[in-house]
């Protein structure tokens, strides 16, 4: 247990109405006695005179709360001073505070990572908690809130269990089999439930992929042909001037992103350079870019203009993408000067392509493609009842569960309890996602992912 008393201002930036600076450890009542004269109950807000107890010197005027070990968000005695938020008022109270003996400024993450070590948070809860601080869409706070509630800890906690309780059977069975007079019975029926709950696991894992995608947004890659109008789109659909639009073939080089809260749900936009051939080196470097993240995208939106340039060049590039598996819109842009042929891309034997006309300059079907782009990002994510993996460390361990369950159950041959090592093994895997097991080296990972003063 950690004998210092760590300290940091917990709100956001100065200058604000109030400020909210915040203690952990042992040392916290006997630094209220110092600076405030005495420590107030237990959550009830006292407003205070806050002095320097070197020089008596009056700091600030400020609400105190005081929460008692252990019923405190680390666990610690833990204090908030609220008090008024300017820059010099917070710089004289930390001053102050780093004075006290035993005190130090406290690390990115470190009151959470407090509450971890006193088992007042499992990792999911903190990574849920990191997630709903970063959250930037209805979608991610609601997912972010289940899981800091321990909705994915408990799921995980209760398979590991249903594993501990498996092993438990086959060995108790194996103790005691001479006394047994159906031997092999008990250990059928735990092959046929370690059975169920790997089944139960890789359905999990397959939905997976929605709340990775709800963390961190779906990836929408504008390409086509220079000049087809994508920068001209980005801006349309952001609703802000992002890229730099001009008559000139070649202006975007450089891939560019836009971050967009469509119905709640985060998509990334962005926009890349023109395709073709005899481009120059930057620009022959900014289409490298813009195949590469058409390559991972979630959707690719195909920019033609009503003239399509190079159609051959185009289409070449847009028959290997068709392949590719990313699922791929058309869309035909400058729709104010109607539709003169151009580039007609084929389309694919599948018909998964979509197609969409608009305008950006008298905002025709742009409506229509902005509600298309929700209504996608609304069923790749689909967020159902069940609580979702959200990064891809569930899905690795994960994946280790099952790995280890299947091969128990492949191995029916061997005696039992080397299958029902492959039972700890399993558990062990689901206890990493919950950092019950051994996880110091990921520790640092997590937890970096923090602000200073959370
Ligand atoms: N008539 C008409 N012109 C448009 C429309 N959208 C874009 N343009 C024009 O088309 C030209 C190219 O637009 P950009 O948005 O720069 O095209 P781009 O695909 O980003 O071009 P590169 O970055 O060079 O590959 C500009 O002169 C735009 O003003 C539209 O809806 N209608
Ligand atoms: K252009
Ligand atoms: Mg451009």
């Amino acid at each position: 247990m950690s004998a210092d008393t760590i300290f940091a201002l917990s709100s956001g930036a100065l200058p604000s109405g109030v400020a909210v600076i915040r203690l952990s450890g042992p040392h916290v009542p006997r630094v209220l006695e110092e600076i405030c004269g005495g420590v107030p109950a237990p959550r009830q807000a006292a407003l205070r005179r806050l002095r320097d107890p070197e020089t008596g010197d009056l700091l600030d005027e400020a609400l105190v709360l005081f929460f008692k070990a252990p019923a405190s968000f680390t666990g610690e005695d833990v204090t908030e001073l609220q008090c008024h938020g300017g820059r010099a008022v917070v710089a004289r109270i930390l001053e102050v505070l780093s004075a006290r003996p035993g005190c130090r400024p406290a690390e990115a993450g470190e009151f959470t990572r407090r509450a971890f070590d006193r088992q007042r948070m499992d990792l999911t809860e903190v990574e849920g908690l990191a997630d709903l601080i970063a959250a930037e869409t209805e979608g991610q706070r609601k997912q972010a809130l289940r899981q800091m509630g321990g909705e994915l800890g408990r799921l995980y906690e209760g398979w590991r269990k249903r594993l501990i309780h498996m092993r438990a059977m086959i060995e108790a069975e194996f103790d005691f089999a001479d006394e047994d007079d159906v031997p092999g019975s008990v250990a059928d029926e735990v092959w046929i439930e370690a059975s169920d709950l790997s089944r139960e696991i890789q359905l999990h894992l397959t939905r997976s992929k929605s709340g990775e995608r709800l963390r961190s947004g779906l990836q929408v890659v504008l390409m086509g042909a220079p000049n087809a109008g994508k920068s001209s789109l980005l801006n349309a659909i952001a609703g802000r001037d992002v890229a730099i639009v001009t008559e000139e073939a070649g202006t975007t080089r450089d891939t560019i992103e836009v971050h967009l809260d469509l119905g709640g749900y985060p998509v990334t936009l962005v926009d890349t350079a023109g395709l073709r051939a005899d481009a120059g080196r930057v620009e022959q470097e900014g289409i490298r870019r813009a195949k590469a993240r058409g390559e991972t995208a979630d959707l690719i939106l195909w920019a033609v203009e009503p003239e399509g340039v190079e159609p051959d060049a185009e289409e070449a590039e847009l028959g290997s993408l068709l392949t590719s598996g990313v699922p791929l819109w058309i869309v035909r842009t400058k729709s104010d000067i109607g539709l003169k042929g151009g580039t007609l891309p084929k389309r694919d034997s599948s018909g998964t392509m979509q197609e969409i006309q608009c305008s950006t300059w008298n905002r025709e079907g742009m409506d229509g493609l902005i509600d298309a782009l929700s209504v996608f990002a609304s069923e790749m994510i689909a967020v159902g009842e069940a609580p979702l993996a959200t990064r891809q460390r569930h899905r690795h361990f994960l994946k280790d569960c099952v790995a280890s369950l299947d091969h128990a159950l492949a191995q029916s041959h061997l005696p039992q309890e080397l299958r029902a090592e492959d039972l700890r093994l399993a558990a062990d895997a689901l206890g990493r996602i919950t950092g019950r097991i051994d996880v110091e080296d990921l520790l640092d990972v997590i937890f970096r992912d923090f602000c200073i003063g959370k």
